[in-house]
């Protein structure tokens, strides 16, 4: 019998739960091409390890931009390789998918990750929206009529949504997370210290010392690039202020995004969000300073999830257990 699998399909992550066994997999989204050829050299971590480092014929893609599938083929490619690394198929039977996606994704898109589940080996797949997801997986009781509010901060998208009895009652979905964040770091290097620096080394930066409130004056990194000017390797030290600094656009955009929820839930709803507090989830909760952010911007407790990465996988393993009661296509 093939067992079943929920799938977080991330921008920056793809994670799989197995019914049964807990989360089996996680990889970075990413593939390396031959583009002579078209050939897959390599999937997941090998080709993360690709990525800016490749030479002229070789290219490491992310097939996911902003939450969304960006290249069909590559995307199949990805899902296809890392199921069948699993042994979840049976001799005759496929496996139902339970799927995840941002909430203010088109119907085209929906169908598009729909249809590369199913080719990658699915047999009946079921799409759930990302934060109702991330909150079964933070542990939140959505199913009880009172509200639970989660804003899951992944690699190209962030999502807030408002939740109670099960549905999502109100919610804003940005294209913009720890990619955009990443490509703060970038350009704030090149303006304020003159050196050009990769998108690994923007993230290296980011989750060593990335803080968003009250950074820590004593923190610092030191980051090797090329020089602007002489074009030579160069090191420089970038601080957790400069960071903080560089990220401030971006968590202004997610905390406007979150108080728009907040302006929109019903008067019920948002006194269940004073008791209950906002649970943070994605890579982005893990930002240093991130719940005192939201706390001061938005009068509300803050609470993390225990394992902000896993929140979604770990969400689509819980509702596995009733994967007939949701939406197939
Ligand atoms: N310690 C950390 N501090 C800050 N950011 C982090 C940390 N660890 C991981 N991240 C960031 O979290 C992001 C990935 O998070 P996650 O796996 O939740 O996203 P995803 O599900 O792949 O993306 P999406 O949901 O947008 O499609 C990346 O941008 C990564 O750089």
């Amino acid at each position: 019998m093939a067992k079943d699998i929920g799938i977080d399909l991330g921008t920056a992550n793809v994670l799989i739960n197995v019914k049964g066994k807990g989360i089996v997999l996680n990889e970075p989204s990413v593939v390396a091409i031959d583009t002579k050829t078209g050939k897959v050299l390599a999937v997941g971590t090998e080709a993360y390890r690709m990525v800016g480092r490749t030479p002229g014929n070789i290219r490491s893609i992310r097939p996911l931009k902003d939450g969304v599938i960006a290249d069909f083929d590559i995307t199949e490619a990805m899902l296809e390789y890392f199921i069948n690394k699993l042994d979840v198929k049976g001799v005759l039977s496929k496996p139902n998918i339970l799927i995840c996606a941002p909430t203010n994704i088109t119907s085209i898109e929906q169908k598009a990750i729909i249809q590369a589940a199913e080719k990658s080996g699915g047999r009946k797949v079921y799409l759930e929206f990302e934060p109702k997801v991330a909150a079964v997986g933070a542990g939140l009781d959505i199913f009880q009529p009172q509200g639970n509010m989660v804003i899951d901060i992944g690699g190209g998208t962030a999502d807030v949504a408002v939740l109670s009895m099960g549905e999502i009652v109100t919610s804003r979905s940005l294209r913009l997370a720890g990619d955009r964040m990443d490509a703060a770091i970038v350009a704030y290097v090149k303006n304020k210290h003159k050196l050009l620096i990769g998108e690994h080394t923007a993230e290296k930066i980011k989750i060593e010392i990335g803080a968003v409130y009250d950074a820590d004056p004593e923190e610092t990194i030191e980051v090797r690039g090329r020089d602007i000017a002489t074009g030579l390797p160069r090191e420089v030290e970038v601080t957790a202020a400069e960071v903080e600094e560089a990220l401030h656009e971006t968590m202004l955009a997610i905390v406007g995004a979150a108080k728009e929820v907040l302006e929109q839930t019903p008067p019920e709803l948002s006194a269940d969000i004073i008791d209950r507090g906002i649970m943070l989830t994605g890579g982005g909760a893990l930002l240093k300073g991130i719940s005192q952010l939201f706390a001061s911007e938005l009068k509300v407790p803050v609470l993390l999830a225990d394992a902000p990465l896993d929140a979604v996988a770990l969400g689509t393993g819980t509702l596995l257990d009733n994967i007939a009661h949701h939406k197939q296509y």
